[in-house]
C-alpha cells in the first residue's frame, strides 16, 4: 500500500484496446499459478520451450499483482514524464555515449533522427538506492518519494516473475532449476544494472511517419536474458515472425509480455533465440494517445560470461551454435556496455538490400531490421 506521507500521483488514464483487426502473434500463455510443484513446472517448461522455439515471445499471467497494483505502478511509472521539470529532465539525461548507461532520461531522437520515444530508467537495487553514496541525487525530485514503491515493484518482478521463468529455462536445457537463477543476484555486488525502464511514446507529425515508414524503433533484439514487459492497450509492438512477416502483440490485462535478449542466446548455444522486434505507429484509434510502457530489463550479473553452459544435456544433444569463440566470450559488463554506447549510434553496414543493417560488437554481429 502505498504510504500515507508520498504526495499524491496523478491517476494515468489507461486507454481502451483498439478496435482494429490487427494481425496478431498467436502467443502462448504461461500460467504462473502452475510452477508451485515440480510437475507443475515440468509442464510450464515444456510450453516455454515450444513458445521459444516458435515465436520466442510468451506471456506471463497469475504473477501476483492484481489489476489494481498494476495500475499504480503505472501512474508511478509516468512520474518520469509528467510530474519532473524540464530543468530535472536535463539534469538527469542519461550519458549512454560517455558511460555506457541508460540510467536517467533518454531524450527523444537520441537514437534516430525520427526517434518519438522518451524514456526514463531508473535502478532498483537497495544498494544504489539507499547504500551508496547517499550525497549523490540521483533520481529527479519527483520521482524520489516513490522510490521504496518501485523497489517493491522491482522485488516483486524479480522474485515472482523473473525467477520463476528463468527456472522454467533452465529445466527447458535439462539443468538444476536454480542454475540461471545463481547468475541473476538481485543485489549481487557489481554494476548489476538498472532495470526499469518506462517511456512515452509520442504520436509524430505525418512527414516524419513517411520518412520513417511507420516505424518508430527500428526491428532489434535486446541484449539482456529476460525481458519482461508490464502489457498495456496502445498497440505498436510487433516481433518478426520466423516466415518474416511482422505480427502485432496483442494486450493482455495485467499480463506480462516476456522475450529473451541476446545475453539468453549467448548462454544458451541458440537455443533460446532472440526475437526481432520494433515498434511502430499505433492503429488509428489509438494515434492521438501517448504510450506508457512498463519494463523490468534482466541481466546476468556483471562478471558472467556469456559462453554457452556446454554441460547442458540437452544442448549436448541439440548442438550448440557459437556466435563468437567461448574464449573471447564477453562478460555481461562488457556487453550490456558496447550495446549500450553503440545502440543507435555507430555506423551501420547496410545488408540485404537495405533490410538489415550491421555492426560488429565484441566480436559478435549484431543485426538491426528496417
Ligand atoms: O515499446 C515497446 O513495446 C517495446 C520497446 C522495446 O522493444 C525496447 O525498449 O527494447
Ligand atoms: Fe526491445
Amino acid at each position: 500500500m502505498p504510504s500515507l506521507t508520498v504526495p499524491p500521483v496523478p491517476h494515468y488514464p489507461i486507454a481502451p484496446p483498439t478496435k482494429e483487426h490487427l494481425a496478431y502473434a498467436d502467443l502462448s500463455v504461461i500460467d504462473l499459478a502452475k510452477a508451485g510443484d515440480a510437475e507443475g513446472r515440468a509442464e510450464l517448461a515444456a510450453q516455454v520451450c515450444a513458445a521459444m522455439q516458435t515465436h520466442g515471445f510468451f506471456y506471463v499471467i497469475n504473477h501476483g499483482y492484481t489489476p489494481e497494483q498494476t495500475a499504480r505502478m503505472f501512474d508511478i511509472a509516468d512520474i518520469p514524464f509528467s510530474c519532473v521539470t524540464p530543468e530535472d529532465k536535463h539534469i538527469y539525461t542519461a550519458k549512454m555515449k560517455e558511460v555506457g548507461s541508460y540510467q536517467g532520461y533518454k531524450p527523444r531522437q537520441y537514437w534516430f533522427v525520427f526517434d518519438p520515444i522518451f524514456s526514463y530508467l531508473g535502478f532498483t537495487r537497495t544498494a544504489n538506492i539507499v547504500n551508496r553514496d547517499v550525497t549523490k541525487r540521483q533520481h529527479p525530485e519527483a520521482v524520489r518519494p516513490f522510490l521504496p514503491e518501485i523497489e517493491a515493484f522491482a522485488r516483486h518482478t524479480h522474485f515472482n516473475v523473473l525467477q520463476p521463468v528463468l527456472r522454467l529455462l533452465a529445466i527447458g536445457l535439462g539443468l538444476p532449476e536454480d542454475e540461471l537463477v545463481d547468475l541473476h543476484g538481485f543485489s549481487s555486488v557489481g554494476e548489476t544494472y538498472d532495470r526499469i525502464l518506462t517511456l512515452n511514446s509520442y504520436p509524430r507529425s505525418q512527414d516524419d511517419e513517411a520518412k520513417t515508414k511507420n516505424v518508430w524503433l527500428k526491428g532489434h533484439t535486446d541484449f539482456g536474458t529476460i525481458t519482461v514487459l508490464y502489457s498495456q492497450p496502445v498497440a505498436a509492438l510487433q516481433i518478426l515472425g520466423r516466415d518474416g512477416k511482422w505480427l502485432w502483440v496483442k494486450h493482455i490485462e495485467n499480463a506480462l509480455v516476456i522475450n529473451t535478449g541476446d545475453a539468453m542466446e549467448l548462454l544458451s548455444g541458440g537455443y533460446y533465440k532472440g526475437t526481432i522486434h520494433r515498434v511502430v505507429q499505433p492503429p488509428v484509434d489509438q494515434q492521438h494517445l501517448t504510450r506508457l510502457g512498463l519494463f523490468y530489463f534482466a541481466m546476468t550479473d556483471d562478471a558472467v560470461k556469456l559462453a554457452p553452459l556446454a554441460h547442458s544435456p540437452v544442448l549436448q544433444q541439440v548442438g550448440i551454435e557459437r556466435r563468437c569463440a567461448d574464449e573471447n566470450a564477453p562478460t555481461m559488463e562488457a556487453w550490456r556496455r558496447a550495446r549500450t554506447s553503440a545502440y543507435g549510434q555507430s555506423e551501420l553496414k547496410a545488408k540485404e538490400g537495405g533490410a538489415v543493417e550491421e555492426e560488429v560488437i565484441n566480436g559478435v554481429l549484431v543485426k538491426h531490421y528496417n
